[in-house]
């Protein structure tokens, strides 16, 4: 299976209420697309840490990771995504969009199907939208 791994960064695992999204500035197909930070699973590596180094490449975070985020969501074919709940490690700055992405945006449950997502992603987030809880914590 080809597979993607990816981080629903959130502001705590216990109780999210927010989730990082990343708007694509590249490829051109794909630019202006919202999705979840990550990336492809290289030959050999295992996919959870697959998910933690596309975190720190694209965001510069290191981060925890906690429960999956559903089975694994079909992409593109043959490619499918396995995304995890994950926090920044404690003491890291705040994410930067230093690859794959012009813009990063903390999104509460009101506001994420409001933006543009990747086509894939459209029944990811509609699956995460109840999971999170409403109301303002601290942002990490
Ligand atoms: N990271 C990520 N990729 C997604 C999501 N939804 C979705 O359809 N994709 C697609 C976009 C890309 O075609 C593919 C992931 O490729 P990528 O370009 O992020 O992978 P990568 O960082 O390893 O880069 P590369 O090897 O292609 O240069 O999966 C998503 O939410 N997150």
């Amino acid at each position: 299976m080809q597979l993607v791994a990816a981080v629903a960064l959130c502001d705590s695992l216990a109780r999210p209420t927010r989730v990082l999204a990343g708007c694509r500035s590249a490829p051109a197909a794909l630019a202006g697309g919202w999705e979840f930070p990550g990336g492809k699973v290289e030959r050999g590596e295992e996919p959870s840490a697959a998910a933690v180094r596309e975190a720190r490449e694209e965001l510069g975070v290191r981060v925890l990771l906690g429960g999956r985020v559903g089975d694994d969501w079909p992409l593109a074919h043959p490619w499918s995504m396995r995304l995890w709940w994950a926090v920044p490690e404690p003491g890291q700055p705040p994410p930067r969009p230093l690859q794959d992405h012009g813009e990063l945006r903390w999104l509460g449950p009101e506001e994420l199907l409001g933006l543009p997502w990747l086509e894939h992603d459209v029944p990811v987030v509609r699956h995460l939208v109840p999971l999170l809880h409403h109301g303002p914590t601290p942002l990490v």
